[in-house]
């Protein structure tokens, strides 16, 4: 019925990671899909503002600190120096082999991707506007909202302020600050004081809660608390900003508590909106929250029954490892008309501090409130090999178990590659009812030296805490 009443089964609205999982499983399953994307090249937030720039800078970083304090490379008196523009560079070129890695997967998989900005004019109407001012009206059965988030932005903050920015307009800083105040301690406030830090930046990170990264467990936020001071991050906890002042020299800081701070720019942190304004979902009956997000059932599908929303439109996790996901069960949902599969319970966390931090399934605290008999086997880097051969040896790799059942009930780890490390014990705790055990990693043979050697390490830590 939809291919002779619409222009396409189905459109899906922004080209992130939760618009293209939707998108490739739509035309996979013989949709006629079209994107529409209002930048003018795909990849959405993630790719050109978000986790991709991100990461890759992070990379850049993590490497000069690598280099500059091994004795290998590093024989001169000075440091090797980059500034952020060296490493923007850097993080540009990967953008370009994502788009291009992306864009082919559109084109192979025949779905037009169309250039501008969606609205709804009705529940099976979209505006599509051109960046040349045309526009268009398109039909479809079915619709996507992917729209993304942005940086949340206070009004009392200008932000037209050359030396005021927030994660997006970061990425066009052209000079090299020798200080930064960053407003925010959430993981993109904690992400970026680690980028500058390592580049040799004077670092404020200025915290509205009383420890960082409260979702985290206790020990893995200390250890990132400490290790950024250690590396000359002042960190400043419960503090609410008052004022920010920008000057042709300076940026100004003012705290409710009267502290004042001054640097060269500001990087305010703080929250995202869901981009949901010029969608004119008013039109199709919905009504997003304070914060610009659509509510979905759990088949991600709104309130109006042709569309669908998924990835940080809808809230939490609000991340681009879960985004993909959830594109691809809201297509199967919008096919067969519901989705068996749902998002795991356990979403791992991978935070690309310096050092990494990975964690996932609960924190010793949600255990102890929970009155669950569990015991730690732990696991220091400075004790591993293959991390003595790389000179990685700040981490470790902490598991929490229950002492009679000896299921896994949590992984923390932080250090260089706790983001890859997490995803071994995470395959053993998703295992069903004895498949998720500390004897596995007891019993196995592992290569050696490895890093995932630390799990052998940790699970015969715990078992001599239990077995005495
Ligand atoms: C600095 C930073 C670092 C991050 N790091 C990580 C990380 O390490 N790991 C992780 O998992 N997550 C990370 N995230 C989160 C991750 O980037 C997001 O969760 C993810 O991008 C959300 O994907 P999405 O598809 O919902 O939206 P997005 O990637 O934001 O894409 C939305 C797209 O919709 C388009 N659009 C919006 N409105 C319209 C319209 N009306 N018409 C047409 N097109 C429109 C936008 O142009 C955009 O291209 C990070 C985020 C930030 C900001
Ligand atoms: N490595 C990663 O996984 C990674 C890295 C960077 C960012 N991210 C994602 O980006 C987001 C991080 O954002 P953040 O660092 O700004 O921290 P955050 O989301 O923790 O927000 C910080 C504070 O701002 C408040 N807030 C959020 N949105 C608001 C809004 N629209 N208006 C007013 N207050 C608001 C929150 O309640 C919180 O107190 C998260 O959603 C995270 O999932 C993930």
């Amino acid at each position: 019925m939809a291919k002779t009443k619409y222009d396409y089964d189905a459109i899906v609205i922004g080209s992130g990671p939760a618009g293209e999982g939707a998108a490739m499983k739509l035309a996979k399953s013989g949709k006629r899909v079209a994107m529409i994307e209002r930048h003018s090249s795909i990849g959405g937030g993630c790719t050109h503002w978000g986790t991709i720039p991100s990461k890759a800078l992070r990379h850049s970083v993590s490497r000069l600190i690598e280099f500059n304090a091994n004795p290998l490379f590093s024989r001169q008196d000075t440091p090797l120096h980059l500034k952020f523009s060296d490493i923007l560079d850097h993080s540009q070129s990967v953008i370009r082999r994502q788009i291009k890695l992306r864009g082919s997967f559109y084109e192979r998989n025949g779905v037009p991707v169309l250039h501008g900005e969606a609205s709804f004019k009705d529940k099976h109407t979209l505006k599509f506007v051109r960046d040349d001012g045309s526009s268009d009206d398109i039909t479809a059965a079915q619709f996507v909202i992917a729209t993304g988030s942005r940086p949340y932005r206070p009004k009392s903050i200008d932000f037209n302020h050359p030396r005021v920015y927030d994660s997006d307009t970061v990425l066009s800083l052209k000079h090299d600050p020798r200080s930064i105040i960053i407003v925010g301690a959430g993981v993109i406030g904690c992400e970026y004081a680690s980028i500058f830090r390592g580049l040799g930046v004077k670092v404020d990170l200025v915290n509205m809660r009383d420890r960082l990264l409260s979702f985290l467990d206790t020990e893995i936020s200390d250890a990132l608390s400490y290790h950024l001071r250690n590396s000359g991050v002042v960190i400043r906890h419960g503090e609410e900003f008052a004022k920010v002042e920008g000057f042709d020299d300076r940026v100004v800081l003012t705290t409710e508590s009267g502290k004042i701070m001054q640097a060269d720019c500001l990087l305010f942190a703080n929250g995202r909106s869901g981009n949901v304004e010029s969608l004119q979902v008013g039109n199709v009956d919905l009504q997003p929250n304070g914060r610009g997000q659509l509510e979905v059932d759990d088949n991600y599908r709104t309130s109006t029954d042709n569309i669908y929303a998924v990835g940080d439109i809808i809230g939490y996790p609000s991340l681009a490892s879960a985004a993909y996901d959830q594109g691809r069960f809201a297509a199967t949902a919008m096919i067969d008309g519901k989705c068996e599969k749902k998002l795991i319970t356990d979403i791992p966390t991978g935070i690309y501090t310096i050092p990494e931090i990975s964690s996932v399934g609960a924190t010793e605290e949600e255990l102890t409130a929970k009155k669950v008999p569990y015991e730690v086997g732990r696991a220091q880097f400075k004790h591993l090999a293959r991390a003595q051969i790389a000179d990685t040896q700040v981490g470790c790799l902490k598991l929490l178990f229950h002492r009679e059942s000896r299921k896994i009930l949590g992984i923390h780890c932080f250090g260089e590659r706790a983001a890859e490390i997490i995803h071994i014990g995470q395959a053993i705790m998703e295992q069903k009812g004895k498949g998720n055990t500390l004897d596995y990693f007891i019993d196995t043979t592992f290569n050696y030296p490895t890093m995932a050697e630390a799990y052998r390490v940790a699970a015969l830590n715990g078992i001599n805490r239990v077995d005495g």
